[in-house]
């Protein structure tokens, strides 16, 4: 990815901006061109991959940048099972998990025909040295990097996720993928003891200085 630098200034004022609770929402006009606005310029792919445990907040971050920054959000379990037609509960129970893996594999190399996209991945999007690569090949990846018991206490519908089991099985599989999420990060964000809004503007801020948003 290559990128063309432009002025200073967070959040990229263009366009009429309005507050929400503790976010500058800015909208640009459809259409509006971002050439010397203040809008960053990407050559190739240039996706940003949110990863982390379940439950850690990559899907509501995503979709609060997307509202931000005008970029599209997708979520790759989401992606998978548009695709299966069915949930993610359901190809595990019926298809089993490594069949759910390929699944997210393919829906992963699929983005690489698309541009500027906020990905929220499934938290066990790192289980696969591939899909590591993938994600670097098209663009950079956040780790939201949280304490379990929050993600735990954020995690709706529990009974519906094939992936947690036990509080035991929960906590092994965080100590196992911790190590994992740092080894892929390319960002890391600290979660914890903050606000979802906080975690949007924080993680929207380094992003914009970066020149990456
Ligand atoms: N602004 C908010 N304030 C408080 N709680 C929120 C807020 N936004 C989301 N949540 C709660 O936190 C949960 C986790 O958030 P989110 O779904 O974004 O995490 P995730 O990392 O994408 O999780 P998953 O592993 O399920 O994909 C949500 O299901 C919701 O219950
Ligand atoms: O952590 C995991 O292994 C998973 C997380 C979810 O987002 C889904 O991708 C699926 O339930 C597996
Ligand atoms: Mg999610």
């Amino acid at each position: 990815m290559k990128t063309v630098p432009r002025g200073p200034g967070f959040p990229p004022v263009a366009g009429t901006g309005r507050i929400v609770p503790g976010l500058l929402v800015c909208r640009r006009k459809r259409g509006a061109v971002p050439q010397g606005s203040g809008y960053v310029v990407h050559e190739g792919c240039d996706h940003i991959f949110f990863v982390g445990f379940l439950g850690a907040g990559k899907s509501t971050l995503a979709r609060n940048l997307g509202a931000l920054f005008h970029r599209p959000h997708v979520d790759t379990d989401r992606l998978v099972e548009r695709r299966l037609g069915k949930s993610v509960a359901e190809i595990f129970a019926d298809e089993g998990e490594d069949a759910f893996r390929d699944a997210e594999t393919r829906e992963l190399s699929r983005l690489s025909g698309r541009k500027s996209l906020l990905v929220s991945c499934g938290g066990g999007i790192v289980e696969r040295p591939e899909n590591c690569e993938l994600m670097h090949e098209m663009g950079v990846v956040v780790y939201l990097d949280g304490d379990l018991e929050d993600s735990l206490r954020q995690i709706r519908r529990p009974e519906r996720r094939p992936d947690l089991g036990s509080a035991e099985h929960a906590r092994e599989v965080y100590r196992h993928r911790r190590p994992l999420y740092q080894g892929a990060a390319d960002l890391t964000i600290d979660i914890r003891d903050k606000t979802f809004e906080q975690v949007a503007l924080e993680s929207g801020q380094l992003l914009w200085e970066r020149g990456l948003l």
